[in-house]
């Protein structure tokens, strides 16, 4: 069995419970109430600047120049579509200037970025596939789902289609083949960090749509609106 599909079936839990979360129904029914989906915008905009750098600190890390130019490629990638989809959704969900400047990343984004920032530093290029992994995965399949489904609400349309898009599908299969030949040639020791870095990341997908739908905050983060 491939690395991969191994991987994929030791978070089948962890990803059903993403896939059945009412974030995600909720964007696809058009129920989702608006200021979650604000809140996620927020957060998933401060987790991509992390979620780039990190693909770039992959690049970095390449032994050969056809991987680190695809890395580097990878995170331009990040930066340019993922930042475009958000700098739309800002405008139209009116997130002002001034939220974005006092914004600070909630609990759960904070600690994924975190996470992900670890791996980098102290891993090597097969772990860091592995925690990013996750992240194009995991939202490749929740495109696959609602292909073809059409929310009320145009915003999450977008959102949508973003990710059910044959481009998008080449990108995932490409770290997953990439994945697979790094785990090839990994160590059990290495491959068993692979395997707890996945998994971390797969945990924190789900939380990160908890995140949002429970509008998660700092405890005392009222604080800081008052002192406004
Ligand atoms: C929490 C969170 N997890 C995953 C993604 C999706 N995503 C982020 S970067 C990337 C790779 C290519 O751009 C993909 C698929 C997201 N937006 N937010």
């Amino acid at each position: 069995m491939k690395f991969s599909a191994y991987l994929r079936q030791k978070v089948e839990g962890s990803w059903q419970a993403s896939f059945d979360h009412p974030f995600v129904t909720g964007v696809a029914d058009g129920t989702l109430p608006l200021d979650a989906f604000q809140h996620y915008v927020l957060n998933d905009s401060y987790y991509l600047s992390v979620f780039a750098k990190v693909q770039a600190l992959g690049a970095a890390r390449a032994t050969d120049m056809q991987t680190m130019s695809r890395m580097a490629f990878h995170a331009q990638g990040t930066y340019e579509a993922e930042m475009d989809l958000h700098r739309n959704f800002s405008v139209r969900l009116g997130i002002s200037e001034e939220q974005k400047a006092n914004f600070r990343p909630a609990p759960s984004a904070y600690n994924y970025a975190n996470h992900l920032m670890a791996v980098a530093y102290t891993g090597t290029l097969g772990e860091i596939i592995a925690a990013l992994l996750p992240c194009y995965w995991l939202y490749w399949e929740i495109g696959e789902r609602y292909k073809g489904v059409q929310s009320p609400e145009p915003i999450y349309q977008d959102w949508i289609n973003a990710y059910g898009g044959e481009w998008f599908g080449e990108l995932v299969q490409e770290q997953i083949n990439r994945l697979d030949a790094l785990a090839e040639l990994a160590s059990e020791e290495e491959k068993r960090r692979m395997e707890q870095h996945f998994i971390l990341s797969s945990d924190y997908e789900y939380s990160f749509w908890q995140m949002a739908y429970t509008l998660e905050q700092w405890p005392y983060a009222e604080h800081v609106a008052v002192a406004k």
